[in-house]
């Protein structure tokens, strides 16, 4: 059945409510801190700290954002209908995703900085983790898509899109992640025709395989981290991080 106009505005009002829901930092409270940056000293401590160091502080980071988009997953009309392996799928392929595209809220394009550990930090910050392309390709995603200004409401679609994607490997029952991402389409169109934007929806595609390298980029580096330090990994990386990217 073909949805109703009603219903895609219950799906939008209901993946808006999740987001809202399932971010741990209102934009107001983001523009308190925004400019609350590093001393050279604090800077210094984590350009001291070990690689090994420094990639258990990110994941322990990280982590706590990818849970709280994993709840969000949960939250989306359809998801928790999907039989168990695919939503695990999805999660697997989407999530890092959906943190990156979140990270552009948490984003200063004024100083070139990215919220981290209670502060706003430039690249420099993490050079001790010896992946200055992947951290540089983070900060350029997080900048680019920072410039489209979008809404909370824009964003809470758009990454419930990112995440629901029926070309995902792995995945069981493609015809109903279809059925299910059908609707998230049809309320992103809805909320950038309402915003009188539908130009945003272009641009948005566009940077869907920028942010697909950019995951690639991120296992890649991971698994080059795992070579050399197994153990680190092993005992001392979020069990969620090792779940979703090991
Ligand atoms: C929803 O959006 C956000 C955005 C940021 C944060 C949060 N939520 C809440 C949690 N958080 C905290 C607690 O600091 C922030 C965070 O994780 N920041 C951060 C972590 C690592 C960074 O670069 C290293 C790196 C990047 C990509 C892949 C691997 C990497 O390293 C191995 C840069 C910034």
């Amino acid at each position: 059945s073909y949805p109703t106009s009603l219903h895609i505005e219950e799906i939008s009002t209901s993946i808006v409510r999740s987001h809202r829901e399932t971010t741990q930092y209102r934009p107001e409270e983001l523009q308190a801190l925004r400019w609350k940056v590093f001393s050279r000293e604090e800077i210094h401590a984590y350009q001291s700290k070990s690689v090994d160091e420094m990639w258990q502080h990110c994941a322990v980071r990280l982590t706590d954002a990818v849970q709280y988009v994993v709840e969000f997953a949960k939250r989306i009309p359809g998801f928790r209908q999907l039989c168990q392996n695919d939503q695990i799928a999805l999660l697997k392929s989407g999530s890092m995703e959906v943190v990156l595209v979140r990270m552009s809220r948490m984003f200063n394009t004024e100083n070139n900085t990215v919220f981290f550990d209670g502060k706003f930090a430039g690249t420099e910050l993490f050079k001790s983790l010896a992946c200055s392309d992947l951290i540089a390709a983070v900060f350029d995603f997080a900048h680019n898509l920072c410039a489209l200004r979008l809404t909370e409401q824009q964003m809470a679609v758009f990454t419930a899109l990112v995440l629901i994607n029926a070309d995902r490997p792995c995945l069981e029952d493609r015809e109903r992640v279809q059925k299910v991402r059908r609707d998230v389409e049809l309320a992103l169109s809805h909320i950038l025709h309402r915003d009188n934007q539908e130009s945003l929806l272009h641009k948005l595609y566009q940077r869907v395989p920028v942010l697909k390298s950019l995951c690639a980029l991120h296992i890649e580096k991971l698994r080059w981290f795992r070579q050399l330090y197994p153990l680190t990994v092993h005992s001392l990386f979020p069990p969620l991080y090792k779940e979703l990217f090991g």
